[in-house]
């Protein structure tokens, strides 16, 4: 063609998106005008969406803020309600800002909101059927009880500390490396390949060692929740687009990732059939499932039943994200603790009295288990940053909360966002001030009980949360019996605006590095 020819376009072409742009518009119109009407009729206070575009508050997130940014400004512009419905760009939800609503509706409500937000397009073989996300009631109960053993934290006590303690080894070393060179240490790839190591080591009987090569495990985890846009994409459209068929690209766990997780449980299935061993473990836990159910049916004894991969799921990635996002909470914890020197020195003084308690001078699994001031930095940084921004529920049946006039319809999305009523200053005093002691058993109360929300609230809330904080209190505190820790990368305490905008999980956009300085040394 002639670059100077002038381009020609048929009128269908040039009418055809504008045809579709409006179409769109105003069947958003309608949505937005009926859901509202049912907001009014329901006595649920709402935000009044611009005409066609919704609320703006959420454009800038992907770009320069996360989640919590634009939740945590309603959240604030709200403080006279219990409760304020909007849409996220063309999502209508409900923000439930108190906690003795939000416990009323996520324990007492359970069987008229018992679903997760993070709904499943039913054609889906495998994540309809997982713990978090399974829309029938009885697959959850089903899923929880049977993984049940797993989350109880005296599966490291004894010799099977020993993943742990290998671990603790691993990490002295590589911190003893770094600090040599002269380098500053990145606490969150620390933190994610000691927690991450150990899952896959324990419950998988994997021999991954990431500080050589990165573990299989950890590789998978990482391809679900390293922050971009597909991630959060497909997070928005999970929770958008209830059980409506999605694209594979849009999907959160894609088939990609059931099948490299398949292939994953079948090696190690086989070599624990070859090998006859007992460990207690997921695969243990997969066999013998298989034996009950199948009876023996399959072609192959390593076969991996969808049943098996979804039990194997539902654990492995801890709902949905949790067990990828622990490394989050110890990164943040380090960080406040190097900003506050007088706790560091606390936790070491409390290693040294447990461990004349129980006399040893090494970490094993009692040690760890009564580091209780530890264990109140790790709430106490969590509730500074809950590493999930947003916790949800949908309406199963239309119901009222006792004590209320609001009525919630089926199928309604309710939210909730913890960063927001953590530093709520009626909730928590002096809110944004790191203080573990309020965690201490004689400073907590039922309020603060129940506007804790880290680890969710009701039946569904995290059954794993032990687990995560034994072996984040492991790697603390054998870290800071070694050595004082100072900041290298963030010098003040961080917020909601150092979060990255693409990440689905409250994570911190730039590393945090943190120097060490071994106490021999220090004490000179
Ligand atoms: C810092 C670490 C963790 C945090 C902050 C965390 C947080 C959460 C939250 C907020 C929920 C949703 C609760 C709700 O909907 O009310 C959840 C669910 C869940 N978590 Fe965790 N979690 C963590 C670690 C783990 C670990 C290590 C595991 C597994 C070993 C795990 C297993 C699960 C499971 C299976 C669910 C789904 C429960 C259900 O739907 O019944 N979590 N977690």
């Amino acid at each position: 063609m002639d670059v100077l020819e002038p381009l020609s376009y048929s009128p269908a072409l040039l009418y055809a998106p504008l045809l579709v742009g409006s179409l769109c518009l105003v069947l958003n119109y309608v949505v937005y005008s009926r859901r509202v009407a049912q907001w009014r009729k329901s006595n649920i206070p709402f935000l009044t969406p611009s005409f066609l575009i919704g609320h703006k508050y959420f454009w800038g997130v992907g770009t320069n803020s996360a989640t919590v940014v634009p939740l945590d400004r309603i959240y604030q512009e709200n403080k006279d309600k219990d409760l304020v419905a909007f849409f996220i760009a063309t999502m209508p939800v409900v923000l439930l800002r108190k906690p003795a609503l939000i416990k009323q509706i996520f324990a007492k409500n359970f069987d008229e909101a018992f679903k997760t937000g993070f709904a499943v397009s039913h054609n889906d073989t495998i994540t309809p059927h997982t713990l978090s996300q399974s829309p029938d009631k009885n697959v959850w109960k089903a899923q929880r009880n049977a993984l049940s053993p797993m989350f109880v934290t005296t599966r490291f006590s004894g010799e099977r500390f020993a993943d742990i303690k290998n671990q603790i080894t691993l990490t002295w070393t590589h911190v003893e490396e770094t600090r040599l060179q002269g380098k500053p240490i990145n606490i969150k790839e620390v933190a994610g390949i000691f927690f991450q190591d150990i899952i896959s080591n324990s419950f998988l009987a994997l021999d991954d060692n990431s500080y050589v090569e990165e573990g299989e495990f950890r590789k998978f985890l990482k391809s679900l929740v390293e922050p971009g846009w597909g991630r959060l994409l497909a997070v928005f459209s999970q929770m958008h687009l209830q059980g409506i068929p999605t694209l594979e690209s849009l999907k959160f766990i894609t088939q990609k990732h059931i099948e490299s997780m398949r292939s994953l449980l079948q090696r190690q299935i086989k070599q624990r059939n070859q090998t006859g061993a007992q460990r207690n473990d997921l695969i243990d836990l997969l066999i013998k499932l298989k034996e009950q159910d199948q009876d023996g049916k399959l072609d192959s004894e390593t076969d991996v039943t969808n049943e098996m991969l979804s039990l194997g799921l539902s654990f492995l990635l801890g709902g949905k994200i949790s067990v990828a996002i622990v490394d989050i909470m110890v990164s943040f914890t380090i960080h406040l603790l190097s900003l506050n020197p007088e706790y560091q020195e606390r936790i070491r003084r409390e290693v040294e009295e447990v461990m004349e308690k129980h006399n040893t001078t090494e970490f094993t699994y009692e040690v760890v288990r009564d580091l209780h001031f530890l264990n109140q930095c790790l709430h106490e940084s969590s509730r500074l940053y809950p590493s999930i921004p947003v916790i949800s529920r949908v309406c199963t049946e239309d119901f009222t909360p006792a004590g209320t006039n609001y009525s919630f319809k089926k199928g309604e999305l309710i939210i909730v966002d913890p960063y927001s009523i953590h530093r709520d200053p009626e909730c928590f005093e002096n809110p944004d001030v790191f203080d573990p002691d309020r965690f201490s058993p004689k400073s907590r109360d039922s309020k603060s009980v129940d506007a804790f929300l880290t680890f969710g609230k009701g039946p569904r809330k995290c059954p794993g949360g032990n687990v995560a904080l034994l072996i984040a209190s492991a790697l603390i505190g054998s870290l800071l019996h070694k050595y004082e820790v100072r900041p290298h990368s963030h010098t003040r305490q961080m917020d909601a605006s150092d979060f990255h905008p693409r990440s689905f999980a409250n994570v911190h956009k730039d590393d945090v590095l943190v120097d060490v300085v071994p106490r021999e040394i220090f004490a000179y």
